[in-house]
């Protein structure tokens, strides 16, 4: 949902902005001007609980209230105060269950009665109300009555957001379209009707509806709650849906589970409520329901050879309705096209030619391929399989990932039996041609084998929030071993020990903070971390990548520890922050959850052993960190470069077994004999042990970040792997790089063939850049008209293959702090291969998105010259029709193009103004006011009383 701002709230409650603002910042929100934005439960707390002043917002039930909280609050707060000791207790970490700080309820509701109830709290009327806090914080909203006993608050309400799933309520499918009226009755069958791409009607009426690769669908794309999906009807009862599903009887009465926070605070799911949002019927069938008739009548209503001028002539679903006529674009909208796609007949597989298997011939796609990939494998044009697959109601381009499921409707089809495999699996398949079973040897290992290994920590959190500051006040933190400041080299990952419960443990920091390293090196199946720490400024609480960092740790499965940073700044407001990520799930241990929330400044080196100590405790507490270490080494690449002394270094993360010198090692592509192990300290090493990050130096190549390493048994083998991943790799290569074109449009398939590609080849120092820069190129849009391929990437100089394949795919090779040199520079000049060589990635990045729009086909725009209105028609028989005109606007040119109307309505187009004159002499144009004679050449069809208005086409400039 697109934040709200405060502007635009204060217009919506019918207040002045700069009351609402007030009103803002006295409640401890972060906003500063009109313009700034309020996070989405900060919205609906605030249309529940409209400010004085507001005249309108807020619904019914919601207001009455908060206006009884507001004349009276002393019933609502006063037992909080008195229980809760309503203070938040902002400094130090306090215990485990710290005399209670319902900072919550305090804030929300009545600011005034906390400060003083605060400091005389006993703790031991404090712990039961610890339990009750939640609770007591968002009942006071509806009044509910919160049990004042710590247990019944505890079942009752265990944490502000986790009832979510506790409090299932049954849909009722009639209530749905019965209460919403604007749903669709019936809404969780298939519409009967005439949508081609519904892969339960046309040719495969029998075929079951499924999740599937129709760009139309909206059920695709992340997994949504079954409410937002339109066929919802199967989804049974939902949990977590905090109000019944009879959506209008509940809005008007006081929500039943109204004493705890709901999905609707949480932003992210607030679109997706079921009361506010009538359920679509069927997903497919929402937009492109009425398309196909819409999209014909539209053609027929409109002239002659549709698409042009006129009324009508857009041939849209416009069309349908009777309007249109209105200036037509110099390129079809992405509708029209799609309109005029459904028009076209369905194509019978008969129509195109595909070889096809015997039904049993098996053939094996990575996951993620393409109908290029698959087209590859059997022989076939990719542009036929986009046919047959359309006439199997499904739409794909030839390039768009498909999913299993479309693989094997495609395949039964077609005779083939498609396996999909995994990455995953392929790797083993690969291991195991070489006799390494990986997953055997994990289940060999008994308790015995497994030693405890430190925990592995990534920091993630907003920009800004100081993630960079706390890495260096922890590595200058690491007291046992008197380092201080002694950490030397950056090599992507380093180790801090601390003394904890007297014993000397052992930390594990990833070095490059952020959750978009951590999500990429996920993505590529590396599991490197085993706890995040997620950093939230003080100054400025929980931001969007706050939550971004927060979804991705929560989605990876970590457990999380919360540093609260700049608490050393004026007008820093811990109890805030935790305040808010109750909405996100993350509750505080002091108010009974089980994140464990640390105030630090990283400025200052302020609470750093706390916050250590903090991931310990998580780390004891929710995981078993151990492995054995008594084996050949496994582990993940955290980064590498090539250095220019010693080659390509690579950082490992050791996962299990001992990484030694003398090893024979492959990651990724890259293979060798460990040469070296240093540490972050610049120290050799001679072995690392599970958690261990180390330098690697030996490696022929260099690996990517994410990429997993294994100590191979032998150098052959090893070298082997490499080279099979690398054929791999470079066969995937092609169809992964292919910028795909939006999602929803089809027209790529349809102009396949015709789409301009400009080819790229990144090389770069550092398989960080290469990376940064390849995902950057990729966002760049372009619109459709213009592909963007990385064909090949890859770290180090260019070299003669990289010229060779530039030569033969017509592509551009960027240098990122790399150079072609000597002979290659030679031949690639020699050869025409354009390499560009760039130091800042925008600046590349900003290039090749000038290039690219360069590329564009030139986009032209009528523009009207004059106007001139026939006054007496001359015959000629030498020059036909002569138009006596009047100049109307403008100016009248020759060699312009003309249109005719007759009564407001075109009669012709596209004519010549092939002759001009002004009584017996030519001219070259005549302006407003004048008298002419026009002579459009052989178009005749002309009456006293038409209007000659006379037009170029100009090209525009794209922004
Ligand atoms: N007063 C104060 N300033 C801090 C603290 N921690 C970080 N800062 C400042 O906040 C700014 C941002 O800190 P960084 O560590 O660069 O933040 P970051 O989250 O790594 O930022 P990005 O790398 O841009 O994502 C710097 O100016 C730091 O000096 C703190 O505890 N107190």
């Amino acid at each position: 949902m697109a934040k709200v701002r405060v502007h635009e709230l204060a217009k919506e409650l019918g207040m002045p902005s700069k009351d609402l603002l007030a009103y803002l910042k006295e409640q401890g929100e972060f906003v500063k001007t009109a313009s700034s934005t309020i996070e989405a439960p900060v919205v609906r707390k605030i249309k529940e609980n409209p400010p004085a002043g507001a005249t309108t917002g807020g619904d019914a039930p919601a207001q009455s209230a908060p206006a009884a909280k507001k004349t009276s609050p002393a019933p609502a707060a006063a037992p909080k105060a008195t229980a809760g000791g309503a203070a938040p207790t902002p400094g130090p970490r306090p215990g485990p269950k710290p005399a209670a700080t319902p900072a919550p309820a305090a804030e929300q509701t009545v600011a005034e009665p906390a400060p003083s109830a605060a400091p005389a709290q006993p703790a031991a009327a404090a712990k039961p109300a610890a339990a009750a806090a939640p609770a007591a914080a968002a009942g006071t909203r509806t009044e509910q009555p919160v049990a004042p006993t710590a247990p019944a608050a505890r079942e009752g309400a265990p944490r502000p957001s986790a009832p979510r799933p506790a409090q299932p309520a049954p849909r009722q499918p009639a209530a749905r379209g019965g209460a919403g009226g604007a749903g669709r009755p019936g809404g969780g069958a298939p519409r009967p009707g005439n949508n081609p791409f519904s892969p339960s009607q046309g040719m495969r009426s029998g075929a079951p509806a499924r999740p599937g690769n129709n760009p139309f669908a909206s059920s695709q794309g992340m997994p949504r709650p079954a409410a937002a999906r339109g066929a919802g009807g199967a989804a049974g009862p939902r949990p977590g849906a905090p109000r019944p599903a009879g959506a209008g009887a509940a809005a008007g009465g006081p929500r039943p589970g109204g004493a705890r926070p709901n999905p609707g605070m949480m932003p992210d799911r607030a679109a997706v409520r079921p009361g506010e949002r009538p359920a679509r019927g069927g997903g497919r069938g929402g937009p492109g329901g009425g398309g196909p008739a819409g999209g014909q009548r539209g053609g027929f209503a409109g002239r002659p050879g549709g698409g042009g001028r006129g009324p009508g002539g857009r041939g849209g679903t416009q069309g349908a309705f009777g309007r249109g006529g209105g200036k037509v674009k110099g390129r079809k909208s992405k509708r029209a096209k799609r309109q005029e796609f459904e028009q076209m007949q369905a194509p019978t597989i008969g129509g195109v030619s595909v070889p096809h298997g015997d039904g049993k011939t098996v053939v094996r796609v990575r996951r993620g391929a393409s109908l290029t990939d698959f087209a590859d494998r059997i022989d076939a044009n990719p542009a036929s399989l986009v046919t047959v697959l359309f006439h199997l109601g499904e739409m794909a381009t030839a390039t768009q990932s498909l999913d299993e499921d479309t693989f094997k409707l495609l395949g039964a089809e077609l005779g083939y039996n498609i396996e999909v495999v995994s990455p995953e699996d392929e790797e083993k398949e690969l291991f195991s041609s070489f006799n390494i079973d990986l997953e055997a040897e994990e289940a060999a290992e008994d308790d015995d084998d497994l030693q405890p290994r430190p925990p592995v920590v990534t920091v993630m959190g907003h920009v800004d929030h100081g993630k960079t500051r706390l890495l260096d006040a922890i590595r200058n933190a690491d007291v046992a071993e008197g380092e201080a400041g002694g950490i030397t080299q950056h090599i992507g990952a380093y180790q801090v020990h601390v003394e904890h419960e007297g014993n000397d443990r052992a930390i594990t920091f990833i070095d490059t903070p952020g959750h978009e390293a951590f999500t990429a090196m996920r993505a590529r199946g590396a599991k490197v971390t085993d706890i995040a720490i997620l950093v939230v400024a003080a100054d400025d609480g929980v931001m969007p990548q706050t939550i971004e960092a927060l979804n991705h740790a929560q989605a990876a499965d970590l457990p999380i520890v919360v540093a609260v940073n700049k608490v050393d700044v004026e007008g820093a407001n811990p109890a805030k922050v935790r305040q808010q990520l109750t909405e996100y799930n993350l509750i505080a241990e002091e108010y009974g959850g089980d994140t464990m929330f640390v105030d630090v400044s990283a400025k200052q080196g302020q609470n750093i052993d706390g916050l250590l100590e903090a991931v310990l405790l998580t780390a004891d507490a929710a995981l078993d960190l151990r492995a054995n270490p008594d084996k050949d080494a496994r582990g993940v690449a955290i980064e590498a470069n090539l250095d220019r002394g010693r080659g390509a270094v690579a950082t490992v993360l050791v996962q299990s077994g001992t990484l030694r010198v003398g090893d024979g090692i492959v990651a990724g592509t890259a293979h060798g004999r460990v040469r070296a192990l240093l540490d972050e300290h610049g120290n050799n090493l001679q072995e690392a042990g599970p958690s261990r990050p180390v330098l690697v130096m030996g490696l022929a190549s260099v690996p990517r970040a994410g990429d997993t390493f294994i100590v191979a048994p032998d150098d052959r083998t090893a070298r082997q792997i490499a080279e099979r991943r690398e054929a791999a790799d470079r066969q995937a290569s092609l169809a992964k790089a292919r910028k795909r074109i939006s999602l929803e449009d089809l027209n790529d398939a349809l102009a396949a063939g015709k789409v301009e590609t400009l080819n790229l080849i990144l090389k770069g120092d550092v398989s960080g850049s290469v990376e940064a820069l390849e995902d950057a190129l990729m966002q760049i849009d372009v619109g459709d008209e213009v592909e963007l391929r990385i064909i090949d990437r890859g770290v180090g100089a260019i070299t003669m293959n990289n010229i060779n394949l530039a030569v033969a795919s017509n592509a551009v090779i960027i240098g990122f702090n790399v150079r072609a040199e000597g002979q290659n520079a030679e031949y690639a000049d020699k050869e025409g291969v354009e390499i560009r060589y760039y130091s800042v990635i925008y600046q590349a990045i900003e290039e090749i998105e000038s290039a690219l729009k360069g590329m564009l086909k030139p986009e032209f725009e009528e523009v009207e010259l004059g106007t001139a209105e026939i006054r007496e028609i001359f015959r000629s028989s030498k020059f036909g029709n002569i138009a006596g005109s009047m100049v109307k606007s403008g100016e009248i040119k020759r060699g312009s193009k003309a249109r005719i109307t007759r009564n407001g309505v075109v009669v012709a187009e596209n004519i010549e103004v092939a002759g001009l004159r002004r009584f017996k002499d030519d001219v070259t144009e005549v302006r407003e006011g004048f008298e002419c004679g026009i002579n459009l050449g052989s178009y005749n069809d002309l009456q006293e009383g038409d209007l000659i208005a006379t037009y170029e086409m100009r090209e525009k400039p794209r922004d």
